[in-house]
């Protein structure tokens, strides 16, 4: 057995093998020292190789998709080792031959179909990425739904796309992951490397004709060579890992990036698209946004925040499904319905892989069905085209549906081998075996009882396990009067445990063959059951396919429409020109969060538009904490709230055609890679002033902060003067520096707003209102003293702030300015007691104690007296 296992185990260095021995999958050597600690399970030890105890440890077959997810998590690769055939088979060819085993699966991150390894409401992507003569392409495939796609993309943006996608798991041969390692660690992607043979082109095009079972690949589109050597990779590596089986892919199509809106991964980060900053969706835009009702609508919602568009034609009709969204008076009606969707897709891909089970046979059925009932909601009526087109692919499904419905009971048991899915009057062959396996059940009731009269033992019971079969079970108690005659005569002994003796019979054993060839028979007959329907789902898998996406477009058209009209969202103007209006724009998580605690958010205008050849820029200053970094990432998620068609928070909206929105906000030390907060900046602020276009939108916060004054101030400086002037963006910049509000004088199509504040006796009071003009200061001791700042340190900083600004305005140097500072006197002023007096305290409750209201004249002179007095005191 060792050398069966030592052979299989070194096909897969890479893999933790999974050795299937009964009950078990059992792991050996530095396999299961590795998953021992990973599962925190007990290692143990099994027999001895070359003179040394073999470390084992191992997980029952039943739980075994636990410990898979466990692993998988961890970053394991782990390969199924099943068993091909059963021992009394191995026994046939020698007594002491092996019982056959293979892998029969490698289970990796990007190949997960099952439902309790699979997040449902987002997608599991499985990417490669090739390069041929200096041209790239990424390709990618998500098998739990059957999504396949590929892109050629220049190399400049390959971190962005793969930021983008957020696969599971990326394929790379050893060259490229080398030429790229930098990016792909930047974005904690730690590749696959497979061998360049996967990549191969030439191999690739025979590979995917065959896939898809056809003579050319013309009919899906021209590919390019890099372009089907990342396909190939991906079927490739799917071929190795699902040992042969192929899942069930969608042909191939390709997305180009002119017509998404791109967006790196840094502004990604910031903006916190589809996960918050500590990673989590919650918190997210995703999260805030998504009221679909089905698994396959929160996919789609994800795949469109992903990448929202550029297309004009398509963002209009994705607004008119919206609109229709929101509109429609039988929106609860249907989300009801689909609510009642199982995800179609991912039962699809598991019965297309031979890992389905009747559950998944039940779950096309109630897909169909709701989708007949959906459909027939919606079909006299007229709606905007994309939603017409979704209601389309719901019907036409009736066949499969009938058959299904007659075939199927309500609610499947989860295994094929358990049987008992299969409705009553549907096969009259099953019913005869099902109806003399039950009938033998009731027969061994029967039995039961006269043995348990014949022999005078009330508590006999008539049992059954898998090793035994059928048997006859009395307490210890009875032993001897069951194994003496005359019951010894009937009873045969079988078994003896610590409490309980087991016992047969001539008549037992008939019977017991008689229902196990009945049980048999209805279990075949289950089995071929399962197969037609599985066939004739997999024969309508592409049609299924679109029913599932129509089923998730109208799910996400409704879900945005629900929020647009309770949030009172609106519909916003999208077209080609270089406008930028935003009416009382808010920003949907921040707005979100605070509704929450009872706060209002204050909603603002932002008009970033631009003349035809020009730059628009709003200068943004304004005190800490008074909203600036909430209004600039508002108005970035505006424009792409409306770019993958959504309303957007705002009274109104007018947006010209957004490229690529470029985001540098708050800062992150990067130190793991050696870079320093600064550093990380200036290589995101470099990215933006290389590769901003015209249409691109920018957003900066504080770009320079991280570095002496002077030296931030002039390349803030220099830095506004290029996007000005070069990159000629629409973008909003917000700084600390005052002195760069000057520019909006001098550059053309700058301009200052400011956020205001009111101050109020020492304090100030945040208005979140953000008008034209320059604020002439920051605030930040003020913020300070409200974070809770030691007082005696709050007042030293206002009279060093006072003596610097006094510095400034008479134009004395600052060094000769602080030595005239009275350095020590921070340490001389002694800290003040938190806590209040005894006197203060008293003086306190005597005044909460008065009530003016209920006081007459007299006894308010006295009162007065009376807190003089404790004043004093
Ligand atoms: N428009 C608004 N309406 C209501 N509350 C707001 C609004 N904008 C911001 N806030 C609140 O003010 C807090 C601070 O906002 P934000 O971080 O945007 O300030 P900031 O000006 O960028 O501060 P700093 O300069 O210190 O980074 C937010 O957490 C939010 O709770």
């Amino acid at each position: 057995m060792m050398a069966q296992y030592l052979e299989i185990k070194a096909q897969y260095p890479d893999a933790l093998l999974f050795y299937r021995m009964g009950d078990f999958y059992e792991m050996f050597f530095d396999d299961a020292v590795a998953a021992a600690e990973a599962l925190d399970i007990a290692l143990t030890k099994r027999g001895k190789h070359d003179g040394e105890d073999i470390p084992m440890c191992g997980v029952p077959v039943h739980a075994a998709e636990g410990y898979l997810l466990t692993l998988i998590r961890k970053g394991f690769r782990v390969a199924v080792g099943e068993q091909l055939e059963s021992p009394e088979e191995a026994k046939k060819r020698g007594y002491k031959a092996v019982v056959k085993r293979d892998v029969v699966r490698l289970v990796t991150p990007g190949t997960l179909t099952e439902e309790s390894l699979l997040e449902a409401r987002r997608h599991n992507y499985l990417a490669a990425l090739s390069c041929v003569r200096d041209e790239w392409a990424l390709s990618w495939a998500d098998i739990s739904t059957g999504a396949f796609q590929v892109m050629s993309v220049g190399q400049s943006r390959i971190g962005a796309e793969i930021a983008r996608l957020a696969p599971s798991e990326l394929l790379t041969t050893e060259a490229v992951d080398e030429s790229m390692r930098e990016v792909l660690s930047d974005l904690g992607v730690y590749p696959s490397i497979i061998g360049a043979s996967s990549f191969d082109s030439t191999a690739a095009d025979t590979r995917l004709c065959g896939l898809f079972g056809v003579k050319s690949l013309a009919g899906f589109g021209s590919f390019s060579r890099v372009e089907l050597s990342a396909m190939g990779a991906v079927v490739d590596y799917l071929d190795i890992t699902q040992k042969g089986r192929l899942p069930l892919l969608q042909p191939p199509k390709t997305e180009t990036v002119s017509r998404l809106m791109q967006i790196d991964s840094a502004t990604r980060r910031n903006l916190e698209l589809t996960q918050s900053m500590n990673g989590g969706r919650a918190g997210s835009l995703l999260a805030v946004i998504d009221k679909t009702v089905t698994a396959a609508g929160a996919r789609l919602l994800e795949r469109r925040i992903s990448s929202p568009s550029r297309e004009l034609t398509l963002i209009h009709a994705r607004q008119e499904a919206v609109q229709w969204g929101l509109e429609t008076s039988i929106a609860d009606q249907l989300r009801d319905a689909l609510r009642r969707v199982p995800d179609l897709d991912r039962s699809l891909s598991r019965l297309g892989l031979d890992r389905g089970g009747p559950r998944d046979l039940a779950a096309v059925r109630n897909a169909l069905s709701q989708a007949e009932t959906i459909c027939e909601t919606l079909d006299n009526t007229q709606h905007p085209e994309l939603i017409t087109d979704a209601v389309g692919s719901l019907s036409g499904h009736d066949t499969l549906l009938e058959l299904l419905d007659s075939a199927l009971v309500a609610e499947p048991p989860l295994m094929l081998r358990d049987g008992g899915f299969v409705a009553p009057g549907y096969d009259p062959a099953l019913d005869e075996a099902r109806r003399l396996r039950d009938e033998g059940r009731a027969v061994i009731a029967q039995m039961q009882a006269d043995y348990a009269e014949a022999s005078g033992v009330q508590s006999l019971k008539i049992k059954h396990n898998n090793v035994l079969g059928y048997f006859i079970e009395t307490t210890a108690t009875h032993a001897e009067k069951m194994m003496s005659a005359p019951l010894s005569e009937t009873f045969i002994h079988r078994q003896t445990t610590a409490n309980q003796v087991r016992f047969t019979t001539v008549e037992l054993s008939e019977l017991e063959t008689r229902i196990l060839n009945a049980g048999n028979e209805a279990l075949e007959i289950e089995k071929r059951v399962y197969d037609t329907l599985k066939s004739a789902i997999l024969a309508s898998a592409p049609a299924l396919s679109l029913c599932a996406l129509g089923l998730a477009e109208i799910d996400l058209a409704l879900g945005l429409g629900h929020l647009a009209r309770s949030r009172d969202w609106s519909k916003p103007k999208v077209d080609t020109s270089r406008a930028f209006r935003i009416e009382r724009g808010r920003h949907p998580v921040v707005e979100d969060a605070l509704s929450r605690s009872g706060e209002p958010f204050i909603a603002n205008d932002c008009d970033l538009t631009a003349a035809d050849k020009g730059a628009s820029v709003t200068l943004l200053t304004g005190p800490n904490m008074a909203g600036k970094s909430t209004y600039l990432r508002q108005n970035a998620l505006i424009v792409l709230l409306a770019q993958i068609g959504s309303f957007v928070p705002a009274s109104a909206a007018h947006i010209g055609l957004v490229s690529q929105i470029f985001s540098r906000v708050g800062a992150s030390d990067d130190l793991a890679r050696g870079r320093s907060t600064f550093m990380v900046e200036m290589v995101e602020t470099a990215a933006i002033l290389n590769q901003a276009d015209d249409h691109a939108l920018v957003i900066l916060d504080e770009i320079g902060r991280g570095t002496a004054t002077y030296d931030g101030l002039s390349i803030a400086w220099a830095t506004l003067e290029h996007l000005q002037s070069v990159n000629r963006v629409r973008g909003l910049f917000a700084t600390h520096y005052h002195e760069l509000t000057q520019l909006a004088g001098t550059l053309d199509g700058v301009k200052n707003a400011t956020v205001s504040v009111k101050e109020f006796d020492g304090e100030v009071i945040f208005l979140h209102e953000v008008r034209d003009g320059a604020a002439d200061r920051s605030y930040g001791v003020q913020v300070a003293q409200l974070a809770g700042l030691p007082k005696a340190v709050i007042s030293r900083a206002r009279s060093v702030l006072d003596a610097l600004e006094q510095g400034e305005r008479d134009r004395t140097s600052p060094k000769a300015l602080i030595d005239d500072l009275p350095l020590f006197s921070a340490a001389s002023t002694a800290p003040e007691p938190a806590v209040l007096s005894a006197a203060d305290s008293e003086l306190q409750d005597k005044l909460d104690e008065l009530l003016p209201d209920e006081m007459t004249p007299r006894e308010a002179l006295q009162a007065l007296y009376e807190l003089k007095a404790l004043q004093k005191k």
